[in-house]
C-alpha cells in the first residue's frame, strides 16, 4: 500500500475531537503512556492515522514531525511494523549522518576564532552559508564568497544568511523591520526582560541589537530554532537548535537545560515567549509542545503564582483562531497585521500596506497593548483594546467584529456580524456568499454538518482532505507565493461568477430569500475553494 506520507500535513488532526465525516490524516495524541515513538533526523516522530469516512480507524504510522514533504525527510514507519536489527543500525546511522557536521561547542569555538580576526580576513561563504577561518578557504576558493564581514553583519545573520523559503519545513519568512521594531518596543514598553524566541530568528537578533545599544534596555533572548545554520552566529547560551513539532533540542540535555534557566531565571518574572512557527506546520503539536514549555517556565514558579500563565504571543494567521483557542482559552486575537519581508503578498507595498492575515494570539490582556495609530490602528473605548480603522463597533454585537481587517455589516437575522461579501440566504438560514451552494451541507457546518456551527470554526476543520487541499495550497505546498497565484485565480472566478449570477439570480438584498439552482460538482469545489479563501 502506497504510505500516506505523501499528504501528510494537508490535514491537521485533533485525536480528540471524534472526527465525523471526510477523510484525512491526523496526529494521534494519546493521553496513556504510549510507546516511545522511533526517531529521524528530526527527533521523536509523531504517530499518524489515515482515517475515512464512516470506516473504521486504519493503520497508523509514524512520520517526521518537522517536514511535510517526504523529499525532506521520508521517514515511515506503520505503528505495528517489526524492524529487524539491520534495519534499526541502518536507520541510526543515517540519523546520525543528518545531523550538522559539527557540535555546538565546536561552533562556539568557530565563532570566538572568527570575531578575533581582522577584518580582512573575515569571510562567508554565501554557498555554504558557512562563516570561514583562515583553513577553510582552500576548500571554498570556488565558492561565492563575501569578505570583510563586520561585526554589525555578525549581529544581523538574517540579513547575512538567505531565508530558507521551503514551505514545508522552515517556511523562514522574516518579518519586515516595522513588524519586528514594533514587537521589540511592545515587548519593552510591557517590561518584558527576557523573550523566549521560538522560530523567530530577526526578532532574536533585533533584541540584542537592541540591548547592545541601549545599556538601560538589557533585555535577553534566547533562539530555539531548526535553523542550524544560526548556531555559528550564537553562544550556547543564546541559540538551542530545536524542533517545534515535537519539543527536541538537537543538543540534548545540556541545551534543555540552557531553556530551562532561561524560563526559570527571577522565579519565571518578566519573561515572554514569542513564536512564529511555519504556517503549514499543525496546530495541535505545536499547542502540545508550548504547553511542555509552559510546564517547564510553571515548575520555577513559587505555589502563590500557581495560577499565573507564562505570558506569548503567537503569531499565526487570523483564520487559526478557534482552533488556537481550543488548546488556549485564554488567549485573544490581537488586530495588529503582522508583515514580512521576503513575503510576496504580505510585505508592505510602494501602494501602502496590503492586508495581512497573520495575527498576534495572545494571553496579555488586549487593553495593555497599544498598536500603532499611524499604521491605521485606534482604541475602542468600548472594546477596550486597539483595533484597525476600518473594524467598526458594532452596537448590536457589542463588539469591535471584524476579523479580516475590513469593515463587516451586522445581519440582523443571523444576529451577528459578517463579512462584507456576504449575504443572507434564506434557504441556508444564514449569511454566506452570494454564490454559495445551497446545495452543500445544509443549514449546517460545510465539513462536519453539524448545525452549531460554521466551516471556519469547525473542529474537525482540518480533517477534510478538499478544505485542506486548499488550506495547504495556500498556507503550506503554494506557500506565499502559491497563494498570492491561487489567491489571485480564485478572486478572478469568483469575479467572473459574481458578475455572472448577479444577471442570472434573482435580486437578492440582506434579509430577503435567495433561490439557487443546482449546482455541477466542479462549480461546488470552486465554490469550496471559495468560501475558504473568502472566509
Ligand atoms: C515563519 S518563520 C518566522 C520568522 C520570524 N518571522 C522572524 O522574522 O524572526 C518560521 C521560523 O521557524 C523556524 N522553523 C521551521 N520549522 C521549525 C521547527 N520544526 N522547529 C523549530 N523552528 C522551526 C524557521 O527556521 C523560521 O525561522
Ligand atoms: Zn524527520
Ligand atoms: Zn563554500
Ligand atoms: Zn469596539
Ligand atoms: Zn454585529
Ligand atoms: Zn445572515
Ligand atoms: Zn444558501
Amino acid at each position: 500500500m502506497a504510505a500516506p506520507r505523501a499528504r501528510l500535513g494537508t490535514v491537521e488532526a485533533e485525536g480528540s475531537s471524534g472526527r465525523q465525516g471526510n477523510s484525512g490524516v491526523e496526529v494521534v495524541v494519546s493521553s496513556d503512556p504510549a510507546p516511545p515513538a522511533p526517531l529521524c533526523p528530526h527527533g521523536p516522530t509523531l504517530l499518524f492515522v489515515k482515517a475515512n469516512q464512516g470506516k473504521e480507524e486504519t493503520r497508523r504510522f509514524y512520520a517526521c514531525s518537522a517536514c511535510r514533504d517526504r523529499k525532506d525527510c521520508n521517514f515511515f514507519q506503520w505503528e505495528d511494523e517489526k524492524l529487524s536489527g539491520a534495519r534499526l543500525a541502518a536507520r541510526e546511522a543515517h540519523n546520525r549522518r543528518c545531523q550538522p557536521p559539527l557540535s555546538r561547542s565546536q561552533c562556539v569555538e568557530r565563532y570566538l576564532k572568527f570575531i578575533e580576526l581582522p577584518l580582512s580576513q573575515r569571510k562567508f561563504c554565501q554557498r555554504c552559508q558557512q562563516l570561514l577561518l583562515p583553513d577553510d578557504e582552500e576548500k571554498h576558493h570556488k565558492h561565492q564568497i563575501v569578505g570583510d564581514i563586520s561585526i554589525t553583519q555578525l549581529k544581523r545573520p538574517s540579513q547575512l544568511l538567505y531565508p530558507l523559503e521551503n514551505k514545508k519545513t522552515n517556511a523562514q519568512y522574516l518579518f519586515a523591520d516595522r513588524s519586528c521594531l514594533f514587537l521589540v518596543d511592545l515587548l519593552s514598553t510591557l517590561g518584558f526582560r527576557r523573550v523566549l524566541c521560538v522560530g523567530t530568528p530577526r526578532l532574536h537578533e533585533l533584541i540584542r541589537l537592541k540591548a547592545s545599544g541601549d545599556k538601560k534596555s538589557n533585555v535577553k533572548s534566547l533562539l530555539l530554532d531548526i535553523d542550524f545554520r544560526y548556531s555559528q552566529f550564537y553562544m550556547e547560551d543564546s541559540f538551542c537548535h530545536y524542533n517545534m513539532f515535537n519539543h527536541h533540542f538537537f543538543d540534548g540535555k545540556a541545551a534543555l537545560e540552557v531553556c530551562r534557566t532561561f524560563l526559570q531565571k527571577d522565579k519565571g518574572e518578566g519573561v515572554i515567549m514569542v513564536t512564529d512557527p511555519p504556517f503549514g506546520g499543525l496546530v495541535e503539536p505545536l499547542a502540545l509542545t508550548f504547553k511542555k514549555l509552559i510546564a517547564m517556565w510553571k515548575e520555577g514558579q513559587s505555589q502563590d503564582n500557581s495560577h499565573k500563565e507564562l505570558p506569548i504571543f503567537w503569531i499565526f494567521p487570523y483564520f487559526f483562531e478557534s482552533r488556537i483557542c481550543q488548546f488556549f482559552p485564554s488567549f485573544c486575537m490581537l488586530d495588529y497585521q503582522v508583515d514580512y519581508d521576503n513575503h510576496a503578498l504580505y510585505k508592505h507595498g510602494k501602494t501602502g500596506r496590503k492586508q495581512s492575515p497573520v495575527r498576534i494570539f495572545t494571553n496579555i490582556p488586549p487593553n495593555k497593548i497599544i498598536l500603532p495609530i499611524e499604521e491605521g490602528y485606534r482604541f475602542c473605548p468600548l472594546c477596550q483594546r486597539y483595533v484597525s480603522l476600518e473594524n467598526q463597533h458594532c452596537e448590536h454585537c457589542n463588539s469591535c467584529t471584524s476579523k479580516d481587517g475590513r469593515k463587516w455589516n451586522h445581519c440582523f437575522l443571523c444576529k451577528k456580524c459578517v463579512k462584507p461579501s456576504w449575504i443572507h440566504c434564506n434557504i441556508c438560514n444564514h449569511c454566506a456568499l452570494p454564490d454559495h451552494s445551497c446545495n452543500s451541507p445544509k443549514h449546517g457546518c460545510f465539513i462536519c454538518g453539524e448545525l452549531d456551527h460554521k466551516r471556519s470554526t469547525c473542529p474537525n476543520i482540518f480533517t477534510s482532505k478538499k478544505v485542506n487541499k486548499y488550506c495547504l495550497h495556500r498556507w503550506g505546498e503554494g506557500g506565499y507565493e502559491g497563494e498570492s497565484k491561487s489567491l489571485k485565480f480564485y478572486r478572478a472566478v469568483r469575479k467572473q461568477k459574481q458578475r455572472k449570477s448577479n444577471k442570472m439570480k434573482m435580486e437578492t438584498t440582506k434579509g430577503q430569500s435567495m433561490n439557487h439552482t443546482s449546482v455541477t460538482r466542479k462549480k461546488k469545489r470552486r465554490e469550496r475553494a471559495h468560501q475558504y479563501l473568502c472566509s
